[in-house]
């Protein structure tokens, strides 16, 4: 920069406003119709967008059409950049420089803007900070006006909503990032807080801006509120740090205080089903292992009609809340939706109709003001009194509850419907907003620039036939305005009144005073339309938020209504059935299905490869203090793990409220859902598959309460036969070593050994998956049953994979040398240890000294 001396006005204009801008964001600066990028910004715009890159004396550059801009910024932000946007403040006059501001930054997790959110998704910003007392977190969806924050002493009891949440960008304090990386081994909480931030987008701001007595100041600011005791919380809440931090950066970005902010909820782990991150991911809840979203769980029960809707879903979701009364209130409103089906069907016919309102108010209250949302906020209006006259049909529930929740809001309807035109232009200065006869004084207006357009239409055909000339016209362009153009042919016919204006190769363009005024007429009137529709415009949009408390309430109710009608589809389609929910230590499930598979198999691409199988339901019985461990062996391919699975899914569902694929089901409320399932490396970090799942197998041991419920899938296979199956075993007995009750656990194993635990633990027992033996092949039945399984047809299986016959012959030999107990056996290199039979006495209580 030293070289500023040299540069010209304009480039020190650029720097000026580079210089402001946080570290890492590309400057896109307006000259004239361009937003131009210069320098290393100009390159990574060039590699991302794939736009041309020039020089400009010897630094690159490179430009995007002020009105393709749309097309660019996603790009930018998608590949994790920041994007400023520096605009012209003033009509530019020649030769003057003209003054320039930032009008906004666009970050991941700030934009607004439709094109550049995913509308079923949510879009959190969120602040974070880890003290001695524990993590504190704030997190925010600007483009809908969210705002929630929390506290917890156990990092790992907050750190599940925040990955459910999958946050666009994260805030930290300087320096935080890097000292959760390096933190020593035993540091687990650091350790998971860096996995939480790993591949993500990581903004730092300096401390101070994490103060909570700052905090506190600048959040009420942003509300508008004297003091938090309306939202329920405590000036000192540690969690007020982080979200002033969110507010100082929101206001940053969006160049004014964010506009849109209802409220602040404090979010308590306490009161939500806790699904950690291991988990989330092992269950596939938002995406698949192949990190999709068709396959996951969110994909198989979403039947919502609007982005609101579906957003609303994903939140329910991401934490489930242990409130009886809600879970049931929801579970029974499906149940007043299924009962009936026509009314249902009108219903989310209508819902097809509600636009984006949580955004649209998002845009307009923070100065994004595109006409098309005024119209969307009327066609949401419009249903209004359709919905409220079929929820009167309903039953109780959505009779009662949700028209008390749904505003017609009748006076803004009705003014919405006589100003707004039909098809509405997507920026006001195009014109044509304003419907005709809103407006007398938009109309008069109107009528002048139409009358004198026809003057001006007729004068062509009049001075036709005046000066004999047939090929005369009236144009018009940008620098010129309107004039009549006569080919140099016809010169000789030219009237007097004539005015010369200029000379093109064929014709000479003139000019008489009449053309002038009312040149000058249209022009004026034009601009004036244009002013009067921006007036109207924004008195409208002034109406409008005025509503926006009731327009945000209602936007929330239909959301509501709209999950709860797409479950009520969804049990339609799948016969699923209502759970029942209580305060006992239970999780019974009579013919329980796993809700992603099943789909899968009647899909209609997979039914081909299967051979259209449906699936096979199974029952589960659980209870703290009775069956509370069911330990469940078979074969591999013959479905545990689909089974533990089913289960959890099952339970997730009920205590969001949805219904259940079960023909019946009761369940306990359930308090954390843990697994530990699939081998997955994190190689990245230096963990082996062994270290992942030992460390997940710890924090499972170390957070759940009798109220848990655990799925584990063939823990300890990620190392060597005898130590793994020590860690199994011992894994087992401390969840059943509380006298009373435990957890409520499903464990799917291959160690037959663990079968014996039957004998000395009261609460476990033993099932198996049932598979049919013909001609020396196996069939899968996917049946689970009572009782171990006695072998585990892993040399059949390897079969049915492709390994050549000589290997499993081989196989087959060993193992029944390693059976008989035979330990002469002569092994190819390497030498492995023969397996011993392990055998247990029901009395003996160290059973570990017998391995
Ligand atoms: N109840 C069922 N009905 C129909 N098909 C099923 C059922 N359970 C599982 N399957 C099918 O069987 C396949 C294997 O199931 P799963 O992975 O659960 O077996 P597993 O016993 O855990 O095997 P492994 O021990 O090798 O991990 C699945 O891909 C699924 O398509």
């Amino acid at each position: 920069m030293c070289a500023a001396k040299k540069l010209t006005p304009m480039m020190q204009q650029y720097f000026e406003v580079k210089r402001g801008l946080p570290k890492g964001t590309l400057l896109l600066f307006r000259l004239g119709d361009f937003y131009e990028i210069f320098y290393e910004d100009a390159e990574i715009a060039s590699r991302v967008c794939g736009i041309t890159l020039t020089k400009r004396q010897d630094y690159p550059m490179a430009g995007v059409p002020y009105h393709a801009v749309d097309n660019y910024v996603p790009k930018l932000l998608a590949a994790g950049h920041k994007v400023a946007i520096c605009d012209q403040a003033e009509p530019a006059q020649a030769g003057k420089l003209v003054k320039r501001a930032l009008t906004r930054i666009l970050s991941p997790g700030t934009t607004l803007e439709a094109n550049q959110l995913d509308e079923s998704r949510n879009h959190y910003l969120c602040a974070l900070h880890r003290d001695k007392h524990g993590l504190h977190a704030a997190w925010l969806d600007l483009s809908t006006g969210e705002f929630q924050l929390a506290t917890d002493r156990h990092v790992a009891d907050l750190l599940p909503v925040l990955t459910a949440l999958e946050p666009a960008e994260l805030l930290l304090i300087e320096g935080d990032a890097a000292k959760w990386r390096d933190a020593p081994h035993e540091d687990v909480d650091a350790h998971a807080l860096h996995d939480f931030c790993h591949g993500r987008l990581v903004t730092e701001l300096p401390g101070y801006h994490f103060e909570t007595a700052d905090g506190a100041r600048t959040v009420l600011d942003a509300l508008g509120v004297l003091n938090l005791e309306g939202f329920g919380l405590d000036e000192k809440h540690p969690g007020l740090g982080p979200a002033g931090a969110l507010v100082y950066y929101a206001t940053e970005n969006l160049c004014a205080k964010p506009e849109n902010l209802r409220g602040l909820r404090e979010y308590r782990s306490a009161t939500t089903l806790l699904i950690d991150p291991a988990t989330l991911r092992n269950l596939e809840i938002f995406r698949s292992s192949r990190g999709t979203r068709g396959g996951s769980l969110l994909a198989a029960i979403n039947r919502t009609s609007t982005a609101a809707g579906a957003r609303l879903l994903e939140r329910w979701l991401s934490a489930p809340i242990l409130d009886l009364t809600e879970i049931r209130r929801r579970s029974n409103t499906v149940g007043e939706l299924l009962a009936e089906p026509m009314l249902l069907g009108e219903l989310r016919e209508t819902l097809r109709h509600i636009r984006d309102i949580p955004r649209i108010l998002g845009r307009l209250q923070n100065r994004l003001r595109n006409p098309r949302e005024l119209a969307g906020v009327r066609d949401t209006l419009l249903q209004a009194p359709d919905i409220h006259r079929l929820l009167a049909d309903f039953g109780e529930t959505l009779g009662r509850d949700y028209p008390a929740r749904i505003d017609e809001l009748p006076e803004l309807r009705q003014l919405l419907e006589r100003a707004l035109a039909d098809d509405m232009p997507s920026d006001i200065a195009e014109g044509g907003a304003i419907r005709e006869g809103f407006d007398a004084e938009l109309d008069r207006i109107r009528s002048l620039t139409r009358d004198n357009k026809t003057w001006l239409s007729e004068l062509e055909s009049s001075e036709q036939a005046r000066t004999g000339i047939r090929s005369l016209k009236v144009k018009y362009n940008g620098s010129f305005g309107y004039f009549i153009e006569v080919t140099k042919a016809n010169l000789h016919l030219v009237p007097d009144n004539y005015i010369r204006r200029s000379t093109t190769v064929n014709a000479e363009r003139f000019v008489t005073d009449d053309l002038k005024v009312k040149e000058k007429e249209i022009l004026h009137a034009e601009d004036n339309a244009l002013a009067r529709e921006r007036e109207l415009f924004n008195e409208l949009i002034t109406a409008i938020l005025d509503e926006s408390i009731a327009l945000a309430k209602t936007a929330d109710a239909l959301a509501e209504l709209d999950v709860l009608a797409g479950w009520a589809v969804l049990a339609r389609e799948w016969d699923y059935h209502q759970p029942q929910l209580d305060d006992s230590d239970v999780l019974e499930i009579t013919e329980g299905r796993h809700p992603v598979v099943e789909q899968m198999l009647k899909a209609p691409d997979t039914a081909v490869i299967r051979g259209n199988q449906s699936f096979v339901p199974n029952d589960t019985v659980l209870s703290s203090s009775g069956e509370q461990l069911a330990l469940i062996t078979g074969p591999n391919m013959a479905g545990k793990s689909t089974y533990i699975r089913q289960v959890a899914l099952i339970t997730l569902l009920a205590e969001v409220g949805c219904w259940v694929p079960a023909a019946k089901c009761r369940i306990g409320l359930v308090d954390r859902i843990f697994s530990r399932v699939g081998a997955s490396d994190d190689l990245a970090r230096g963990n082996s598959t062994f270290m992942v799942e030992m460390n997940e197998t710890a924090n499972i041991l170390n957070n759940a309460t009798t109220r848990s419920l655990i799925i584990l899938d063939e823990i300890g296979r990620g190392t060597s036969t005898y130590d793994g199956l020590s860690i199994a075993w011992a894994v087992v007995e401390h969840l059943h070593n509380d006298a009373d009750a435990g957890p409520r656990t499903l464990f799917a194993t291959h160690y037959q050994e663990l079968t014996q635990l039957e004998k000395s633990l009261s609460r476990l027992r033993n099932y198996s998956v049932a598979v049919k033996e013909w001609n020396d092949e196996i069939i899968f039945v996917h049946r689970i049953q009572p009782g171990a399984a006695d072998r585990s047809y892993g040399i059949q299986v390897a079969r049915l994979a492709g390994l050549p016959p000589a290997v499993i012959d081989r196989a087959k030999t060993i193992l029944g040398k390693l059976e008989s107990d035979d330990t002469s056996i002569e092994l190819s290199a390497p030498q492995a240890k023969p397996r011993k039979k392990i055998s247990v006495k029901p009395t003996d209580d160290a059973q570990m000294n017998l391995l």
